[in-house]
């Protein structure tokens, strides 16, 4: 690990004026990891890949590639590509041509061109098409080329900048996985940025969670899923509730809130800025909410709600109902089980509180 690793950053900061829109930032990637950086617009997910490849350079920090330093390398001396959202193929040249252009360039002999251009085809499942002209292809089947003509570089590298944002729906989802497939395929290590979690939970092995310039989080999709660090990367990492309150008290690892119609709820403490009498909040996820009768399970907490609406969506089919005045939801079993939830009628909400997170309201 460290200046071992395939990518192995320290204390980046880059400034626009008085705004540091990369802000201390340290990371390390081991060779072979698919590792995202995820964050909302604008929280420099941009500037820091423009920092690895070399396109602006950092005001402090170091950048390591497999152990060199690269502050002082230019980009196209770096072993690292790009695959960008508007993926440029040259439009008049075969998929064969798109893909040996990088190859020429470093002056690889024709045959073993050729060889390369066949194999790196088959990878990508694009055998036939090697003569076929970019228009001649599928959205996807052209995101493929895009990936093939960086791949047969061999670069240590690739930074992908939102591939698949100009992607359908559709299309978006079945590029997710063949992604995944084709990073553990050839073994590159890639650095994906994106804002839509549910990519960066899919395909990654480790998650950087990116706000205002700096990394709230960094694990793997189900740490994040399960022990969110912080209230924002709670909110950002999969659908949650979120109820406010007064913190009552904390006994072993479980806080005890009142929320704010005066019922009393516990959940898992997960930061150390709880104070009594102070607010809080506690995060439970639709999936840990259940429906519950008279009977409540020993050691559950519970609050009463009214049903707003249900809204079916298959196996992630939901009840949205209303507490204190805000918006929860829960999950609604798919096997016929469910019961018929009529509009304003009142529920009974109940969870482990193991299953809940409770954060010390941050201060801004
Ligand atoms: N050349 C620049 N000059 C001044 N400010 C900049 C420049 N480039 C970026 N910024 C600012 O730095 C911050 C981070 O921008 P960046 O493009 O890295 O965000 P991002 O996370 O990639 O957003 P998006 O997902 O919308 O592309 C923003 O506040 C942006 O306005």
């Amino acid at each position: 690990m460290g200046m071992d690793s395939d990518l192995f950053c320290e204390g980046l900061v880059r400034r626009f004026g008085s705004n540091a829109a990369v802000d201390h930032v340290s990371l390390d990637v081991p060779a072979g990891t698919f590792f995202s950086i995820l964050g909302p617009s604008g929280c420099g997910k941009t500037t820091l890949l423009r920092l690895l490849a070399g396109f602006d350079k950092p005001d402090q920090g170091d950048i390591h590639i497999r152990g060199e330093r690269m502050n002082d390398v230019p980009p196209n001396r770096r072993p690292v590509n790009m695959v960008f959202q508007h993926l440029a193929l040259f439009p008049t040249m075969t998929v064969g041509d798109n893909i040996a252009y990088g190859l020429k360039r470093r002056k690889m002999p024709l045959v073993e061109r050729r060889k390369r251009i066949a194999r790196v085809l088959e990878q990508v499942g694009l055998p036939d098409l090697e003569h076929r002209n970019p228009q001649e292809l599928s959205g996807g089947q052209r995101q493929r080329v895009a990936l093939a003509r960086c791949l047969v570089l061999e670069p240590t590298l690739l930074l992908l900048d939102e591939p698949l944002g100009a992607l359908d729906l559709k299309l978006r989802e079945q590029m997710k996985v063949e992604l995944k497939h084709l990073q553990k395929q050839f073994g590159t290590t890639f650095v994906y940025i994106t804002h839509d979690q549910s990519e960066a939970m899919v395909m990654s092995d480790q998650v950087a969670v990116m706000r205002d310039g700096r990394f709230d989080q960094v694990a793997p999709p189900e740490e994040l899923y399960r022990e969110p660090a912080t209230p924002f990367v709670a909110g950002f990492v999969g659908d949650n509730n979120r109820l406010s309150g007064e913190l009552v008290s904390v006994r072993d690892s479980l806080a005890e809130l009142r929320l704010d119609d005066g019922v009393l709820v516990q959940g898992r403490v997960a930061s150390d800025n709880l104070q009594a009498g102070h607010r809080a909040e506690l995060y439970i996820r639709p999936e840990s909410l259940v429906l519950s009768g008279d009977a409540l399970s020993p050691g559950f907490s519970s609050m009463q709600a009214k049903v707003r609406t249900t809204l079916f969506d298959g196996a992630n089919s939901r009840v949205e109902a209303e507490t204190c005045g805000q918006p929860v939801y829960a999950r609604l079993p798919q096997d016929g089980s469910a019961p018929r939830l009529s509009v304003d009628s009142s529920i009974r909400l109940a969870w482990n509180p193991s299953l809940a997170r409770v954060f010390g309201a941050e201060s801004l």
